[in-house]
């Protein structure tokens, strides 16, 4: 082997690399004979916003739910250097992960107040008071029942619900799925503000403009593999690409 050049011996030592948050290696997941996840490994790194993009039944969920410990997949999940692969969906999310699922899981019977309030308040965590101001519209609605709001109202309410737990990962499952623009505009000025504050962000979509606004790296997700790994820098320029990955 030669040398190192002299960017290497004048590389500054800095320290060591920092952690990932999140480490998934080698996932592997099956829904009874069906193999719809092979091998998927990827980071995110604390602070952190990542999307996984793809279309329709690329694996895109359910590389979620593997993390979350919804469904029991082969490999390996790491949370700030915890091994969290076998844990239960409740003991994932009591160490600080917070789903939000495509179908938003809102109680339909219970009011928006009601819906809000049902996951403890964590130390850190968003109240009622602090999840108005971000959403005031839901104030307004605070004693309609979740089956009277709009899908936007909705995607609103999910988001503020994990908030009370202090997560430190969101994994989010297509927020911007069949909203109107301005909606998804308010949702994605909400993300970005907590992307300001340091939230780490793993962002499921299939929006690529969406996505693009918000995420750091890109893993590009076809047929339960992850062919390509695009950073924020690169994606005008790929954009065509990208957007063949995403079209049917
Ligand atoms: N509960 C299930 N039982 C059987 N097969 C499933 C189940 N859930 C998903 N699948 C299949 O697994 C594959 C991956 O689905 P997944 O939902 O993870 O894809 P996705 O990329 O999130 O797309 P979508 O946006 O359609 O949900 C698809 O072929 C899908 O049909």
């Amino acid at each position: 082997m030669s040398a190192p050049g002299p960017a290497a011996v004048l590389a500054p030592t800095n320290g060591p690399a920092p952690a990932p948050l999140l480490c998934v290696r080698d996932l592997n997941a099956y829904y009874g004979q069906s193999h719809v996840l092979h091998g998927v490994s990827f980071d995110v790194m604390p602070g952190e916003v990542v999307s996984l993009i793809g279309r329709n039944g690329a694996g895109k969920s359910t590389t979620l739910k593997s993390v979350m410990g919804v469904i029991r997949s082969q490999g390996s999940v790491t949370l700030g250097g915890e091994n969290i692969t076998r844990l239960s969906s409740n003991a994932v999310a009591r160490r600080g992960v917070a789903w939000v699922p495509e179908d938003r899981a809102i109680l339909g019977n219970l009011s928006v107040r009601e819906n809000l309030e049902l996951p403890p308040l964590r130390p850190g965590g968003w109240d009622l008071e602090r999840a108005y101001a971000a959403f005031p519209v839901l104030r307004d609605r605070a004693h309609h029942p979740g089956t009277k709001l709009s899908g936007g109202e909705q995607q609103m309410l999910a988001m503020l619900r994990v908030l009370r737990g202090a997560p430190r990962l969101l994994l989010l499952d297509e927020p911007s799925e069949g909203l109107a623009p301005v909606i998804v505009q308010a949702i994605g000025e909400m993300l970005a503000s907590l992307k300001a504050q340091g939230m780490a962000i793993l962002l499921v979509e299939q929006n690529l403009s969406f996505a693009a606004r918000l995420a750091d790296r890109h893993y590009v997700m076809v047929n339960g593999q992850l062919v390509d790994e695009v950073p924020r820098a690169e994606v005008r320029a790929r954009r065509h690409e990208l957007l063949h990955h995403l079209s049917v």
